[in-house]
């Protein structure tokens, strides 16, 4: 079962305290994290800020969840595959079709441009969530574990290299994908912080005992006075010594 080194979420608003984190949080190579990279500054700094976070010698986790009819995922993947990012994400929502056209667009541009092609997650319920929003608002029927290993097992099928979702649907994920299939979880809290706006929550521990390939953490990291120290901490929740 693959693992990865967690994945830090830079959530933030402007370029210089996004590089001032990718410094700080690159310094230790030996257990270097996985640099996150969402819509907020995507959508600001574009390419750019990935090829920062590249050029200290960080893997990037490119979160921009695509949801869209097929073609057009098709042809944004296809541009993020000329990235060199690690890993892409698209909302399993967008059904089989779409999560199909986005990885053969991915493939395509990774080819075209000589990378090796990042792994695709679908993401499930967002952590956000929780069944009364999954009822009154969405209306769906059955239960957020139901929704999580239906979206999971459309994803298997529709040859991703697995989901992002919370730690506590691992188990039943499991059930109905591969062995090497990954769950990714955000909605990471050490004890004592808030949740947020996480709803589906898991403390760093808890993560790795249900079976997470890598945790995604944000606040609890860029929010803390030492943003170092916390990532490490969080780290050893995880991993241990390892
Ligand atoms: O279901 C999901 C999917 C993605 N996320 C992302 O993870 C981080 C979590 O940040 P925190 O500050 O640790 O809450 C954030 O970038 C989300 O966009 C998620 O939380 N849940």
């Amino acid at each position: 079962m693959e693992h990865f080194e967690p994945i830090v979420a830079i959530d933030v608003p402007d370029k210089r305290r996004a590089v001032q984190l990718f410094d700080k949080l690159s310094n230790d190579t030996e257990h270097m994290p996985i640099i996150k990279i969402g819509m907020e500054l995507f959508y600001a700094f574009g390419p750019g800020i990935v090829k920062q976070a590249k050029e200290r010698g960080c893997r990037v986790f490119l979160d921009l969840k695509a949801h869209d009819i097929p073609n057009t995922v098709e042809r944004a993947m296809a541009q993020l595959g000329r990235l060199g990012v690690s890993f892409v994400t698209v909302h399993a929502a967008g059904g089989s079709e779409m999560m199909k056209a986005g990885l053969r667009g991915l493939k395509q541009g990774a080819a075209e441009a000589g990378n090796s092609v990042p792994k695709m997650l679908a993401i499930t319920q967002l952590t956000s969530i929780d069944e009364i929003i999954l009822h009154n608002e969405q209306r769906v029927s059955g239960t957020v574990m139901d929704s999580v290993q239906n979206y999971a097992r459309l994803a298997d099928e529709s040859g991703l290299a697995g989901v992002v979702c919370s730690a506590k649907e691992i188990a039943a994920i499991r059930e109905v994908t591969n062995p090497d299939f990954l769950c990714i979880t955000p909605g990471i809290r050490p004890d004592s912080n808030s949740h947020d706006d996480q709803k589906r929550v898991v403390t760093p521990r808890q993560a790795a005992e249900m079976g997470s390939n890598g945790i995604v953490v944000g606040r609890p990291i860029t929010q803390s006075a030492d943003p170092v120290a916390a990532y490490k901490q969080i780290r050893y929740d995880f991993f241990g010594d390892k």
